[in-house]
């Protein structure tokens, strides 16, 4: 593995031998087997693998929806084991900005109030200056009124990306931001993302099964069964795509062998 993912001490986001065991009635799964990596800041990674590689137990992790099993998660100089629940909220509250699939909008609210309600929630006035910045650069300074109802979906996930940006978080984490949108839309959000890298010198991380998405990040790393099995500077669509269908063919080698005792990698025995 390339040396320079190893985490530095100046990374926003470090990862250190992490493993995540589920343990069920009959087996247990290794969702997360030994990963450790450094995320800088001001970078834009995108986390790709087979289904059930680990990826969103990977972003649970690093963004402290979930607790490893072993290992340590730093989020911005921030050893997030030695966190209270309460503490924990806070830090996610203050310092991590979420992107889903699904919008995750307020239908009740404007396309301003949706934007600012982190702010109001952290108990922080709304610098006007800046909402106003922030709503002009996801191209929403026409729809600031509106309610998400009367939105496209392209629209609403712009709002939900100024929501994100609002609070200046050390990270933005996106669960398939693209997801539900359309080859057209989801290529202009992405710009937005990669927009946000380049002004606001935002660190993002995004999880994604789509090679053309993956392609507008810094970085992409790969997952399979539970470990970070290589990562791709400066990504082509084309070579993502590749890389991915090399993984495919593999762990659809690995999910038909006959299952070994012990821990199953990423997938139940
Ligand atoms: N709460 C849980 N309990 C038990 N096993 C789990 C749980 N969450 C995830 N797993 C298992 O851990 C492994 C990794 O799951 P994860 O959801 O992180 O994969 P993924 O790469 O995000 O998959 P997908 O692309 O299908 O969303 C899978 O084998 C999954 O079944």
């Amino acid at each position: 593995m390339n040396g320079t993912l190893r985490p530095q001490p100046s990374d926003v986001v470090r990862l250190d031998a992490v493993r995540k065991i589920y343990r069920g009635s009959k087996n247990r799964v290794a969702a997360l087997d030994g990963v450790t990596i450094g995320l800088r800041r001001g970078s834009f990674t995108a986390v790709m693998g087979p289904s059930g590689s680990g990826k969103s137990t990977f972003l649970h992790c690093a963004a402290g929806l979930d607790q490893p099993t072993s290992g340590s998660v730093w989020l911005d100089g921030v050893d997030l084991a030695g966190l209270r629940e309460r503490a924990l909220t806070k830090l996610r509250r203050d310092r991590i900005g979420f992107v889903f699939q699904a919008f995750n909008l307020l239908p009740a609210l404007t396309v301003v109030d949706n934007v600012t309600l982190p702010l109001r929630l952290a108990g922080r006035k709304p610098d006007r200056a800046e909402v106003d910045e922030v709503i002009e650069r996801v191209g929403l300074a026409e729809r600031r009124r509106n309610r998400p109802g009367e939105l496209s979906g392209g629209q609403q996930q712009r709002v939900a990306i100024a929501r994100a940006l609002i609070t200046k978080p050390a990270v933005v984490f996106g669960d398939e931001p693209t997801g539900a949108l359309d080859t057209h839309t989801a290529r202009e959000v992405l710009g937005l993302l990669r927009e946000a890298v380049q002004w606001a010198g935002q660190t993002i991380v995004m999880v994604t099964h789509d090679p053309v998405a993956a392609a507008h990040a810094d970085r992409v790393l790969f997952l399979a069964d539970g470990q970070l099995v290589g990562a791709l500077d400066q990504p082509t669509a084309d070579q993502v795509a590749e890389r991915m269908t090399h993984l495919g063919a593999w762990a659809q080698q690995r999910s038909t062998r006959p299952a070994t005792q012990g821990t199953a990698h990423g997938r139940h025995a």
